[in-house]
């Protein structure tokens, strides 16, 4: 059975890769494109492919008028909730590729799916080896209770922490055990230096030009560390296979899950 899949975000760095995968793939079919800047032009031309005889159009709700079956959100931190509710609302199973949503946020699309009676589904990072670092993170906490999560990213990145930082510390937060750090309120210096707590995970965002993305597990023992990093490189190519895996398979559950871990077997 073929799945019908609308890319919003559809012309961006991630979003034309899923646009020329789609195309690809037997098993699929794009069924719609959002894109403001590209709005009125073939989707697969505003990819770099060849014309796939479907227009690209302006919003997420446009898009929604014709038949389909996953809403995979690249767009941005500022549009993605509006995107997820409004395609929740129609009836759509939901990808989540864009990051920047809080906990809170993430309630709200698991309430609006299970509303529904769909699947919706969320990765702060949709690269095999990324959920591998989430994977190894957890296994480490296990036996060495005090860690922090260390996030780089470009200069421009729109959110901070990343995803891939967020999701690591909440579930760090899930999986650890009390660790010896001093509380925040008995050390002495500006809070920030310590970095935010997610969950209950200290996390420090680092932008700076020479980065593209990179997320560190950094665990402390006495007399040694232990380090578990990932580091993106410049393709968006990581992200499609794991995008469209979750694409494939939202249809299974009803309401949000989170992270690729657990699609990986
Ligand atoms: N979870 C993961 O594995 C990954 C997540 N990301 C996240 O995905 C998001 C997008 O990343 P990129 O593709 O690098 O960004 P990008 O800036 O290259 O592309 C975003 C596209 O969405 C469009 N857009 C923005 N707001 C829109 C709206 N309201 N309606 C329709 N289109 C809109 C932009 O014009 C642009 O074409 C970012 O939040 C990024 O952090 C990126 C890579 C992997
Ligand atoms: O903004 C990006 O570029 C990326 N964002 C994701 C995140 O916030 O973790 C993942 C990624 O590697 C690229």
């Amino acid at each position: 059975m073929t799945t019908r899949i609308v890319v919003a975000g559809s012309t961006g760095w991630v979003g034309r890769e899923l646009v020329k995968a789609i195309a690809a793939a037997p098993d699929l079919a794009l069924a719609g494109a959002v894109s403001r800047k590209a709005a009125g032009v073939d989707a697969g031309v505003a990819a770099g492919i060849a014309a796939l005889g479907l227009t690209v159009v302006a919003t997420v709700e446009e898009a929604l008028t014709a038949p389909s079956d996953v809403v995979i959100d690249y767009t941005h931190p500022g549009s993605v909730k509006a995107h997820a509710l409004a395609a929740l609302g129609a009836g759509r199973r939901v990808v989540v590729g864009t990051s920047g949503l809080t906990a809170d946020d993430y309630a709200e699309i698991d309430a609006a799916a299970t509303a529904a009676g769909v699947g919706a589904f969320a990765a702060g990072n949709y690269s095999v080896t990324a959920a591998l670092l989430l994977r190894f993170a957890l296994e480490a906490a296990r036996h060495v209770a005090d860690v922090e999560v260390i996030d780089y990213a470009y200069e421009g990145k729109p959110d901070a922490p990343s995803g891939t930082a967020r999701e690591l510390a909440e579930k760090l937060a899930d999986a650890r055990r009390p660790g010896t750090q001093k509380p925040l309120d008995a050390v002495r210096g500006p809070r920030e230096a310590y970095g935010a707590e997610i969950g209950g995970t200290r996390v420090h965002s680092v932008r700076l030009p020479g980065f593209v993305l990179s997320a560190e597990a950094l665990f402390g023992a006495p007399g040694e560390r232990l380090t578990i990093r990932h580091d993106a490189g410049s393709s968006a190519a990581p992200y499609v296979g794991g995008t469209l895996l979750a694409a494939r398979k939202v249809g299974g559950w009803t309401g949000l899950r989170r992270g690729m871990d657990g699609l990986l077997g």
